[in-house]
């Protein structure tokens, strides 16, 4: 499991490590893994021309003391300082000693000669360490330092983030404004939640992590799932087991306008360790004819025989009583597509048994009432408003998938996912997760589980049948067997 602790709790980490350990030990920790990193990135250092951009507190000293490691192999290194009188004197000195040189500052040259002789090293170097603000980060970044990381992200250069880059929230991963968009991000004792949630993962490149010694107790902010998890939560029958034992889920989805979206979903759901899918609704001969294994009903949900879970909505239309009869059940049941738009958000709060509602960022924003940009800006925060206000496990779909579970508080991990490829966003595709999850449901999986595993095999299939070139859905429906091998392998 990969996991990502907030601010607050890296924080009481730190001093309680602090405490036991030398003056300025921790950053040296930090400092000589980051640069190890920058050496490994740029391949020779000797000769090469590094850029520190440097802000007032020990995210700059990380930075600095980098610096001069990369200055005493040869580098030439300059630091461009934003607030040259409340540097970190320890690291400054440092780099001056390796040979290390500052560049005009805005206080002493003023703003233009500032900005040019900023422009023109990025300009030349072939590393950017990106030093302004690490997890002290308030707000957007201020209006002396975007301008810095508008430089940065335009250039030619490797640009490397220290901790995490410079305009994303440490917290949450939104970004307001300017932002550094760096190659690789080396963060230190943990991972921060902002580095694993969009938009904030995109800005990061690859993330290293570097050990500091932080013991980190109690639960992770954010969490994501790795192989090794998620083969250990697959579903796997037994010597003694049958269909029914392995679970049976029902699909109540499609409509005569969309038939293809119950295909799609049963395809999904026959993937996904049930030992039979059920099929209710007005598109049972599309099924049949494309999936003779599906068990159909046109008797509605309530009368179509025992199921272990339900998925009830893709493309359902206006079908509300086909979704009060689903929430009515005594069972897991997956809420999706149109199956979101008529859910009585009492009859979802009144339910004994798990719900997961698996919106994307529209249809999050209808049920949120709020504009679907304000979710992409928030995901954290909108995955968890809704998971409080319906009392159900949320899974918010896009780049980077998020799922919280019933809580809905800050206190209990949110799992993302980030085995998916931008591909995915093809017709459909959402159909075959919330099959492939309702039948992970069907199987035994918790919520949260089966939402989590559901993300990671349907975004691993993605990646695995697009193989760069474009997909329908169908494709990654019939890339779920590899996706699941992956897994198992290892
Ligand atoms: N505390 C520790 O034990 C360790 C800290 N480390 C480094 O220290 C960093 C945290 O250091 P600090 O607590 O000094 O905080 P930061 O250096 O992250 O940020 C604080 C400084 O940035 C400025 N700032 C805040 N928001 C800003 C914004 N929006 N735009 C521009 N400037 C802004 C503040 O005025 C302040 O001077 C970590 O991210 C990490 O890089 C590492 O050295 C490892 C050890
Ligand atoms: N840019 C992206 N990167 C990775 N995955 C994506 C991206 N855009 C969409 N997806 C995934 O593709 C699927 C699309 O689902 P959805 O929006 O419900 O589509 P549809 O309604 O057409 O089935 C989701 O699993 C989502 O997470
Ligand atoms: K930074």
């Amino acid at each position: 499991m990969r996991t990502a602790y907030s601010v607050e709790t890296v924080r009481t980490a730190e001093r309680e490590l602090m405490a036991r350990l030398p003056d300025g030990a921790l950053m040296q920790r930090a400092a000589a893994g980051l640069a190890a990193a920058c050496a490994d990135l740029v391949g020779r250092v000797y000769g090469s021309r590094v850029v520190l951009l440097v802000g007032s507190g020990d995210n700059g000293g990380d930075a600095l003391y980098a610096g001069a490691r990369l200055a005493r192999r040869g580098a030439g290194v300059t630091a461009v300082l934003l607030a040259p009188e409340r540097t970190h004197a320890g690291g400054l000195a440092a780099l001056r000693r390796a040979g290390g040189g500052v560049a005009p500052s805005r206080q002493a040259d003023g703003i233009p000669a500032f900005l040019r002789a900023a422009a023109d090293l990025i300009d030349r170097a072939d590393l950017v360490l990106d030093g302004i603000v690490g997890i002290g980060a308030k707000g957007p970044l201020r209006p002396d330092a975007a301008p810095l990381a508008a430089l940065a992200s335009r250039a030619r250069a490797a640009v490397v983030a220290v901790d995490l880059p410079s305009g994303v929230d440490p917290d949450t991963g939104e970004v307001d404004g300017e932002a550094i968009r760096a190659d690789l991000t080396v963060t230190f004792g943990t991972h921060k939640p902002g580095l694993l949630v969009d938009p904030g993962r995109e800005y990061a490149g690859s993330v290293r992590l570097v050990d500091i010694g932080l013991s980190l107790p109690g639960e992770a902010a954010v969490e994501a799932l790795q192989h090794a998890d998620v083969a250990r939560l697959l579903p796997v029958p037994g010597a003694e087991s049958d269909k029914y034992r392995r679970g049976v889920v029902g699909i109540a989805a499609g409509s005569a306008r969309y038939p293809g979206a119950a295909v799609l979903a049963v395809s999904g759901a026959l993937r996904g360790g049930a030992g039979a899918v059920r099929y209710v609704g007005p598109a049972a001969d599309a099924v049949i004819a494309r999936f003779p294994e599906t068990l159909v009903s046109d008797r509605g949900p309530r009368k179509a025989g025992r199921v272990q879970a339900w998925v009830v909505g893709p493309g359902a239309g206006d079908d509300a009583s086909a979704v009060a009869e689903v929430l009515a059940a005594d069972v897991p049941v997956l809420i999706d597509a149109d199956g979101l738009r008529l859910a009585d958000v009492d009859a979802v709060r009144g339910r004994d048994a798990p719900t997961l509602m698996t919106p994307h960022a529209g249809e999050a924003a209808a049920l949120l009432g709020v504009a679907r940009e304000e979710v992409e800006r928030a995901r954290l925060d909108s995955v968890r408003e809704l998971a409080g206000r319906y009392g159900a496990t949320v899974l918010l779909k896009g780049s980077t998938t998020l799922v919280a579970g019933p809580g809905g508080g800050a206190a209990a991990a949110v799992r993302v996912n980030a085995t998916g490829t931008s591909w995915l966003a093809t017709a459909g595709s959402g159909d075959v997760l919330s099959g492939l999850t309702g039948s992970l449901l069907a199987a035994g999986l918790s919520a949260v589980d089966a939402g989590s595993v559901g993300a990671y095999l349907h975004g691993l299939a993605g990646r695995l049948a697009a193989d760069g070139a474009p997909v329908g859905a169908h494709d990654v429906a019939a890339a779920l067997p590899l996706a699941w091998r992956d897994v198992v392998r290892g």
